[in-house]
């Protein structure tokens, strides 16, 4: 995940390639909550591993119920209906999934066996509205007590207190389908006869229900209805586990991909897996609008391939009630459509994560969108002249997920313009990788991919600012230094002489090499700390100075230039590697503060260390660097010099990162 201020998007021009979906957050939430109310042990395969399952298995934890996790499965031990915690207060952050199905389960709860529970969220958790099902609840006999404003979270369930069941439950369902969901899921637990549960206004989002009414019947409940207007819970209904249980991928995490398909799988499908023609979930009909905007989409059981159909996709009126989530994509698909482009009876959008329709209008309009709003609807104009603009995400995944497609404009217009996209951790709430998962699937212009270099003498700190750098802007590093330790490494291993250059030269394409987290592995072996020995740093040196050696490693070096952007750092980078670099910064700092750094490093690692010959060692590779005939160690004409012999690091990174943005459009 990124967990950054920012993420720039630079111009992306193709997609293809396979996506895995992570798990749906509606049936995940769904079936931790029946496990949870079930009796016995329930494994749950493929669950959804994100900040709203995470709140919803806290609760459960809380509660007393077993929660045991192997990866993405998780083994739930129920409470079988009785409360083994009979207080506890509940953070569900900003999951609609946990919060109204817990209070309907809590408030019953608490009413038969007695206790005291509190949930609330984070703030816009408390502006989303739980009123008409604290009503319906309460018309039930639940004791519910305001702990904020009336109709919002935070509340208080308490007990016990009498249940009238006798006369019909009555629900709004035209502000949240969650609330019927809610409780639909928690009144088995008190139905010794048949409770009828009655739809008051027009329901929204209805595949909703049918999601909550056919997982109740993995778990035992079948519930009667009648249409839409009508629910019957039978008299005697148990939660039975089913024991096992897959959970689906999630149908409107699927919807940027198929958004992506439409708009840049040219060549190639984008392929989904993990939900399908047989999915239970609504969202996948958003396949049925991508494919009316122009997307050519096929669909097996459990699969998607999506590829541009019409180009440009087309304008389509839609009403987009049974679609709520996936809609949003829409919206975005719209800047690449020959008309408007208008999406009706999605007054829910207003409260949700954010007001969705205002967060929608008012980031469309910062790219140059031409977009009418009214209280349950939003119109977007296809974009001509497209505008770099810095989007806020309002803590709303959706928002983050849809505008990484505004990133594809180079496919309309030749002012491509990079989209930055604020907070982007944001999608952590049912995506935690997205971002990761795009860029494994899109393509962009080795150009076009943003490049700071950090070039500089040895022991000048270019490391940890890279690495630093690297780490505020979401970019990957290149530590060249270290591929030419490998390789001299590598050399002296294989016995080879170090002043044959072309003999060293050809080991490098049989290096296996491999990057992860900080760690430099060559083979299986994690060489990171022989790297960083002064004795492999003469290696370095010494093979670093034959040309065909420098040859073997460019091409290898340049394959770092990847989305969503690179900082490498070294000695040539500026120069020899990306002269067009977008920013170059040349480091320096004085013989003896860098000798002094270098001590410390040492003796830290207990490495015993002579400080005037360790400067005596670093003034002779200054000037062998200096003095090579290839690549010596010199600014590049365009670079930006930093003396950080009396810098922090963090004023380092701060000083790079204001000249990154100073070069910045947004
Ligand atoms: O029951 C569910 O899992 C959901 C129902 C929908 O909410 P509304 O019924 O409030 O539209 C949807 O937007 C939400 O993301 C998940
Ligand atoms: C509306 C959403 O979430 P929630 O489950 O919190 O209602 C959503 O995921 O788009």
């Amino acid at each position: 995940m990124f967990k950054i201020p920012f993420l720039d998007l630079p111009p992306l021009r193709g997609a293809a390639g396979t996506v895995r979906l992570p798990g749906s957050k509606s049936i995940s939430n769904r079936v931790l909550l029946l496990a949870a109310l079930s009796e016995g042990r329930t494994v749950v395969r493929d669950l959804l591993a994100s900040d709203d399952t995470a709140v919803m298995l806290d609760a459960l934890r809380a509660l007393g119920c077993g929660v045991a996790k192997d990866g993405d499965t998780v083994t739930i031990v129920g409470l079988g209906g009785k409360l083994l915690a009979k207080q506890a207060h509940l953070f569900l952050g900003n999951a609609g999934t946990a919060m109204r199905p817990l209070t309907a389960a809590l408030a019953v709860m608490a009413a038969t066996q007695g206790g005291s529970f509190e949930v609330s969220g984070v703030a816009r958790m408390h502006e989303r509205p739980i009123g008409d099902l604290v009503d319906a609840l309460r018309g039930l006999g639940c004791a519910i007590d305001d702990l904020g404003n009336s109709g919002y979270p935070p509340l208080r369930l308490r007990g016990p207190s009498p249940l009238a069941l006798d006369a019909p439950v009555k629900v709004r369902g035209d502000v949240s389908s969650q609330f019927l969901t809610a409780l639909l899921l928690a009144l088995p637990l008190v139905a010794e006869k048949d409770i009828r549960i009655e739809v008051i206004g027009e329901l929204i989002s209805k595949p909703y229900i049918e999601i909550t009414l056919a997982l109740l019947a993995r778990f035992g409940i079948a519930v009667r209805r009648e249409g839409w207007e009508a629910f019957v819970i039978p008299a005697g209904s148990r939660y039975v586990s089913p024991g096992e249980i897959f959970v689906e991928g999630d149908a409107s995490s699927a919807s940027y991909f198929v958004g992506l398909g439409a708009i840049a799988a040219a060549d190639a499908p984008i392929r989904i897996e993990g939900v399908g023609s047989a999915s239970l979930q609504g969202d996948v009909r958003f396949i049925e609008a991508a494919a009316a905007m122009g997307a050519d989409v096929k669909a097996g059981p459990n699969w998607l391939e999506v590829r541009r159909g019409a180009w440009p996709l087309r304008g389509i009126t839609l009403d987009c009630n049974h679609i709520p989530d996936a809609a949003m994509t829409l919206s975005v698909m719209a800047l690449y459509a020959d008309g408007p482009t208008t999406l009706t009876n999605i007054a829910s959008w207003r409260v949700k994560e954010t007001d969705r329709i205002a967060a929608m209008a008012t980031e469309l309009r910062k790219l140059g969108a031409t977009v009418e709003e009214g209280p349950d609807w939003i119109s977007v104009e296809p974009l001509k002249n497209w505008k770099a603009a810095s989007i806020h995400t309002y803590d709303d995944h959706r928002v983050a997920m849809c505008f990484s497609l505004a990133a594809f404009n180079a496919l309309v217009t030749e002012r491509t313009v990079p989209v930055r996209v604020l907070e982007p951790h944001c999608v952590a709430k049912t995506f935690p990788d997205y971002f990761e998962t795009l860029f494994d699937v899109v393509t962009a212009r080795a150009e076009d991919i943003p490049v700071i270099t950090i070039d500089g003498p040895t022991a000048s700190g270019k490391g940890t600012l890279a690495d630093e750098t690297a780490k505020a802007l979401g970019f990957a590093v290149l530590d060249s230094g270290a591929l030419y330790r490998v390789t001299g490494l590598a050399a002296r291993r294989a016995g080879l002489n170090l002043d044959d250059g072309h003999a060293v030269a050809a080991i490098v394409p049989t290096l296996k090499l491999g990057f992860r987290d900080g760690h430099v592995f060559l083979g299986e072996e994690d060489v990171s700390a022989r790297l960083r020995a002064e004795a492999t740093g003469l290696l370095a040196s010494q093979v670093a100075v034959h040309p065909p050696v420098r040859q073997a490693l460019h091409d290898l070096q340049l394959s770092f230039r990847r989305l969503p952007g690179l900082v490498a750092d070294g000695r040539d980078m500026g120069t020899a590697l990306f002269p067009g670099a977008d920013l170059k910064v040349f480091l320096t700092a004085s013989a003896a503060t860098r000798a002094e750094r270098r001590h410390k490093q040492l003796i830290s690692k207990g490495i015993s260390a002579n400080i005037t010959s360790l400067r005596e060692d670093l003034e002779a590779r200054d000037e062998r660097d200096k003095n090579r005939s290839a690549s010596p160690l010199e600014p590049a004409q365009d670079a930006l010099l930093l003396d950080n012999s009396d810098l922090s690091i963090e004023e380092s990174v701060t000083q790079v990162l204001d000249w990154w943005q100073q070069r910045r459009p947004f």
